[in-house]
């Protein structure tokens, strides 16, 4: 069978199909389901009106929450310190940036500089759904690294300016890689579902989605941040 062609939706966007290998996406399972347990784990995140959301997700190196932007320990949750990014996430998403952008150069003017801080794991059950949103409560203008397990999803990817068309509706599966930056970092982008039934066997997920968003935040590590998106 033929392999899908990488995709650039819109310029600065990329999406490199089926990117990790079955046993990397594994391992990177693995590591999702171990920052899962424990102090600092897996949390449902609230909207800034304090309705639970549906995705659950740990955050490593930053925590996120809508109401209180980045800080260092879990607000909003269990209150205790952010669990650290692992050097060999940052080193992967670096890679992700360098090779994104050679498809599209307007991915990243300087890629092998990129220096993620920060990455958020969410847990995707049949129903859960995430609203279009930007990404916008970094200081860096670095490009965004999303990687996909488990269940496919629909992603649909918007413009910069309004939560309405134009957007294209992409199919996120399990191994790809969706990089978007430049020009494309501040797109309105959403889960609109995820496809029970689509992740590969040999994964050995029981169902549900995982993503893993790498970001470089650009926050000062001593400083508590005050932004949220
Ligand atoms: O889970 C995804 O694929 C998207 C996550 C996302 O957009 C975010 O965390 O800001
Ligand atoms: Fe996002």
């Amino acid at each position: 069978m033929f392999g899908r062609p990488p995709l650039v939706p819109r310029s600065g966007a990329v999406l490199l199909p089926r990117w990790l290998g079955i046993e990397q996406q594994r391992q990177l399972l693995h590591a999702c389901r171990e920052w899962a347990r424990g102090a600092a784990g897996l949390h449902r995140p609230s909207m800034p009106d304090g309705t639970p959301m549906r995705v659950r997700s740990v955050c490593l190196g930053w925590h996120y929450s809508l109401r209180h932007g980045y800080t260092r320990t879990t607000v909003g949750a269990d209150g205790t310190p952010v669990k650290p990014l692992p050097g060999w996430l940052a080193d992967l998403a670096r890679r992700a940036v360098v090779e994104a952008a050679e498809l599209d150069d307007e991915v990243c003017g300087r890629p092998r500089d990129h220096k993620a801080d920060a990455a958020i794991v969410n847990f995707y059950d049949d129903e859960a759904r995430l609203g279009m949103h930007q990404d916008r409560a970094e200081e860096s203008g670095a490009p965004v690294v999303s990687l996909s397990l488990g269940n496919s999803c629909v992603f649909r990817f918007g413009n910069n300016e309004t939560r309405t068309r134009p957007w294209q509706d992409l199919i996120l599966h399990s191994g790809d890689l969706f990089v978007f930056g430049g020009p494309g970092r501040m797109a309105y982008h959403s889960v609109v579902r995820t496809l029970p039934g689509t992740a590969p066997a040999e994964l050995g997920i029981r169902g549900g989605r995982v993503s893993v968003t790498v970001r470089e935040t650009g926050l000062t590590p001593n400083l508590p941040a005050q932004r949220s998106r």
